[in-house]
């Protein structure tokens, strides 16, 4: 998270870290007890190997109280994922045993109405992102406000030019922005989560380039499936 805030500890309970050999990589949320939403890029580079999930954390390396790193039963792509655009870039990640849920550690409505954000709204990101331009990581979360931009705006020849599909929303980027290690975390909007944060390289804090979101309710039924099908 670029010029944000360090978050309120312990007030965004859904939050999650995913990590490889004790690395954080991407972020993501519980979106029920025993399942997490992130993006599909950040397996990118793991080459088969599981995440571990972190949840009850404000700081990546301070003990505290509800803090516990969860194994990882199996994640789940979006079929339509790929390594050349944003697309569908989702992915569920169902953990070993239900997440024991506390003041620290809870679960995260995702918005089921297909329905665009009216622009300007502002909406609430958080991450273990990368804080400056030198890439910096916290260890204590992070988190900034950015008003929703129109997809017209957002697909402007000189922002996206027309990449932005109906299943992809944007905010705006001018000075406080996500970044890089912010993917696959929520952008809420009035308690509800709205988007997940796309982790397709991009750069960072610069208007030109608004971030980029997957829109949640479009993806609402392939979530319910994947749930009802995986095992317990
Ligand atoms: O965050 C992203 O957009 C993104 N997209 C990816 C694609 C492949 C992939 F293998 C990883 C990523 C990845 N995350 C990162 O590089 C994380 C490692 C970097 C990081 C930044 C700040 C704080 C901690 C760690």
């Amino acid at each position: 998270i670029l010029r944000g805030s360090e978050a309120r500890p312990h007030l965004k309970p859904y939050m999650a870290s995913l990590q490889l050999d004790g690395q954080h990589v991407c972020g993501g949320f519980l979106i029920a007890e025993q399942w997490v939403l992130s993006a599909a890029h950040c397996t990118e580079e793991t080459d088969g190997k599981l995440f571990q999930v972190l949840l009850g954390a404000h700081s990546l390396t301070e003990p505290e109280p509800h803090k516990r790193l969860y194994q990882v039963r199996a994640q789940f792509p979006h079929p339509g994922s790929n390594i050349h655009n944003n697309k569908d870039d989702l992915l569920l990640l169902q953990l070993e045993e239900k997440a024991e849920l506390n003041t620290d550690v809870r679960v995260l409505p995702f918005q089921r109405e297909d329905r665009d954000v009216a622009a300007d709204t502002v909406c609430e990101v958080a991450g273990w992102g990368t804080i400056d331009h030198s890439g910096r990581r916290p260890d204590k979360l992070q988190q900034v406000q950015r008003p929703v931009i129109s997809r017209d705006v957002c697909n402007h020849r000189t922002r996206h030019d027309g990449t932005i599909t109906q299943n992809m929303m944007c905010t705006d980027s001018r000075r406080k922005d996500t970044c890089k290690g912010d993917s696959g975390g929520p952008l809420v909007c009035g308690g509800v989560a709205e988007g997940v944060v796309t982790a397709g390289s991009r750069v960072c804090g610069n208007y030109k380039k608004p971030a980029i979101y997957t829109r949640i309710a479009p993806y609402a039924a392939w979530i319910d499936s994947v749930m009802a099908s995986a095992d317990g």
